[in-house]
């Protein structure tokens, strides 16, 4: 088992430290581990999302169940963050997405506008902020550019960047695809090597391995493969998501093997609102069980 990064770690400036510190400390267990709630879907696919669970399309009803389950922290866009946080302002962390786009355009050249501020960020009482990063889009060098931009407003502000490393593009679906070890391996270490101090990655495939580069073709199990990823974010802390709705066991194996290669915690969205509140609950109180065997110093 790998030893989890502690705050102290992460060469954090104070401000990020005191941010991330009340994320991973003061809220969820407490126990320097993180369980997020996202709430972005609703953008992101749209709200086709929301037919598994009508309730869950109201965001009143997403922000009390992450109270209600113990969460360190919900990630919104602007939109919802202004009319609906107010609410629980202090209660649950708020992680303010900064960039995001809908499905509906062919991902081909993927880049996510930015159309919100780390000041916005500030002003909400957010204690982190979340930009997506397609690595390997054609579109990569203007999202590059936008980034640095964020990166610098979120050093000056004492604001903790979250990095959604999503591999996207035609030259990704040539190696593998957006799930392969290859291509989570990669953005990992990209967001690492761009300054994110906590990075959101997808469980990496091994088994995906067509056209990849040659170390990738060897069998790699999915623990090796996930230690692999956190490994490569070196002084970045690592978070898993959870993706489309799977079974139970599947989730929970994901979950124990991210924690196990020292992930700092899980952001599942999907697999907890997309079911009734009692079940909801319920699978958030074993991700609670796995999370409290794996404490950061
Ligand atoms: O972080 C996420 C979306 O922003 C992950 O959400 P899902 O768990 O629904 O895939």
């Amino acid at each position: 088992m790998t030893t989890r990064l502690s705050l102290a770690d992460c060469g954090l400036s104070a401000g990020k430290k005191a941010r991330l510190h009340r994320i991973l400390h003061q809220h969820g267990l407490g126990n320097g581990t993180a369980l997020f709630l996202p709430y972005d879907q609703g953008l992101e696919h749209g709200p086709r999302d929301f037919f598994a669970d009508p309730l869950a399309s109201d965001p009143r009803y997403i922000l009390k169940l992450a109270l209600e389950g113990g969460f360190n922290g919900i990630a919104l866009q602007i939109g919802l963050a202004e009319k609906f946080y107010w609410d629980y302002a202090g209660e649950v962390p708020l992680i303010l997405k900064l960039n995001g786009k809908t499905e509906i355009p062919a991902d081909n050249r993927a880049l996510s506008p930015l159309h919100a501020s780390v000041e916005d960020a500030v002003r909400l009482g957010a204690d982190a902020v979340g930009y997506t990063l397609y690595v390997g889009s054609p579109a990569q060098d203007a999202d590059f550019a936008q980034y640095r931009v964020v990166r610098q407003e979120a050093q000056r502000l004492g604001m903790p960047l979250i990095v959604w490393a999503y591999p996207r593009g035609e030259a990704i679906e040539h190696k593998g695809g957006k799930d392969s070890f290859y291509a989570v391996h990669y953005a990992a270490r990209t967001a690492s090597e761009l300054g994110a101090d906590v990075v959101k990655v997808n469980f990496p495939h091994p088994e995906k391995h067509t056209d990849v580069p040659e170390p990738y073709t060897a069998d790699f199990s999915s623990q090796q493969a996930i230690d692999a990823v956190v490994q490569a974010a070196n002084r970045t802390m690592v978070l898993v998501s959870g993706g489309s709705r799977a079974g139970d066991d599947v989730m929970i194996a994901k979950a124990e093997q991210s924690m196990s290669a020292g992930a700092t915690g899980l952001i599942f969205g999907r697999n907890v609102w997309q079911r009734d509140h009692d079940e909801s609950l319920r699978f958030v109180d074993r991700l609670r069980e796995i999370l409290a065997k794996y404490p950061a110093s």
